[in-house]
């Protein structure tokens, strides 16, 4: 690739760039790449946002595509340095059905390594996730574990096996030749629970608090940890990654790293409340306030519910025998990977990341921006 010195010649791809992460990261890569010369932007729905991008030095390319389209996917790849693939099914909720969300994250990462493959793109970074190796279905603690903690991980839940699948395939390609004849280098980055501008769950959280008059009340016990970091952090991480592959491929080809920052741990309520809190909102109960095995009822019957109405309403409550088990087991990292790796450092402390992530839930109550959801990244 070429110098920093030199003209900028360099030639990415994001997937998913229009959503919660991938607009972080497309934000990140205008900021923070220098050798950057076009920024391509490939999602099923395009943000109106990414008109702002276009009038700065960088050639910022909108492509609506969808990843299960292996023509689209390969045209988009054609030419691409780096591929950065973060498209994803998102859902735990049981909105799309498990052949959808495998079709888009297994049949999606698929085509992305194929086409790379065909098109000559030797650098591909993927999007995991850390429902890769859990919370599994057994309820296993993982506490401050990394990459190399044993666990036990099994996956029931669309999601997560899809995860798991896609995770595996990008690992798997490493070393394929790609046209040309050289080694496709890719690696997976696995974030914990990602929070900051944009976030949607946080947003429906705030939402539900307002309607309960300004109260949230504890489902889950206060001791149980869930790991989270800044979206801001998980971008910059994708960044440094893409920029040192090619430097250091054999040592980073093929791995894996959690992503991680200084957020506090703590449970999943009692983090949230770090913005809810000053935004206004109380959490009810320093002990959940319905016992454990009503949760589970609740679960069940939300889910009972969803199978029942599905043929005449979606009903996709936030309460289901999953959301549940993940909020109720401990899974957090504690890991220097990234840094020993690549040389990571957040590049935003624990203070900015709640700094920002308030703001944003505060710009709630004024309705939606004309922007995207988050701002640029210049620092003060
Ligand atoms: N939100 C979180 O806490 C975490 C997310 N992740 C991973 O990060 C990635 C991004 O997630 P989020 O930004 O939270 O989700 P998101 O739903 O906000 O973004 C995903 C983007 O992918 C696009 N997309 C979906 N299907 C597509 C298709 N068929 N073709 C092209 N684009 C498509 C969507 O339009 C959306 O813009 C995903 O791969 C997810 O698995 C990993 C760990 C935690
Ligand atoms: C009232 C309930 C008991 C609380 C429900 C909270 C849940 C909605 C969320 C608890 C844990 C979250 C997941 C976790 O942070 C890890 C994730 C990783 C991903 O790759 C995608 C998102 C998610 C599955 C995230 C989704 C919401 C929770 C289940």
């Amino acid at each position: 690739m070429a110098q920093s010195t030199q003209a900028p010649t360099l030639v990415y791809l994001v997937t998913g760039g229009c959503g919660f992460l991938g607009e972080h990261i497309v934000r990140m890569l205008l900021e923070q790449e220098p050798r950057l010369r076009e920024l391509r932007v490939f999602d099923l729905h395009l943000g109106s946002w990414l008109e702002e991008l276009k009038t700065g030095p960088v050639q910022v390319t909108a492509i609506q595509g969808d990843v299960t389209e292996a023509h689209e996917v390969a045209a988009a790849v054609a030419g691409s340095h780096v591929v950065i693939h973060t498209a994803g099914l998102v859902d735990v909720f049981g909105k799309a059905s498990p052949k959808t969300i495998h079709k888009v994250n297994v049949q999606g990462t698929q085509n992305v390594i194929e086409a790379c493959i065909r098109t000559g793109t030797q650098f591909l970074v993927y999007t995991s996730s850390m429902e890769v190796v859990g919370p599994n279905v057994k309820g296993h603690p993982f506490y401050r574990g990394n990459e190399d903690t044993p666990y036990e991980a099994v996956h029931q839940h669309p999601y997560p096996c899809s995860k798991a699948l896609a995770e595996q395939l990008v690992l798997e390609a490493n070393g394929r030749k790609v046209n040309g004849g050289l080694p496709l280098v890719t690696c997976a980055l696995r974030p914990t629970g990602i929070y900051g501008e944009g976030h949607q769950i946080m947003r429906d959280f705030y939402n539900q608090g307002l309607r309960f008059g300004g109260r949230l009340f504890r489902a889950v016990p206060a001791s149980v940890e869930h790991g989270r970091v800044y979206v801001g952090n998980v971008a910059w991480m994708h960044v440094l990654v893409a920029r040192e592959l090619e430097q250091r491929a054999p040592l980073m080809g093929g791995q894996v790293y959690f992503c991680y920052d200084k957020s506090p741990y703590k449970s999943y309520e009692d983090f949230n409340m770090e913005f809810l809190g000053p935004c206004g909102l109380r959490l009810i109960g320093t002990h959940p306030l319905l016992p454990y095995w009503l949760l589970v009822l609740l679960a069940t019957l939300n889910a009972l519910l969803q199978w029942l109405l599905r043929p005449l309403v979606l009903y996709t409550p936030l309460l289901n025998p999953y959301t549940l088990a993940m909020a109720n087991t401990t899974f957090t990292v504690s890991t220097n990977k990234a840094q020993r790796h690549f040389g990571y450092k957040p590049i935003f402390s624990w203070e900015e990341s709640k700094a920002r992530t308030i703001h944003w839930v505060q710009a709630l109550d004024q309705g939606p921006g004309t922007g995207g959801h988050c701002g640029p990244y210049s620092r003060s």
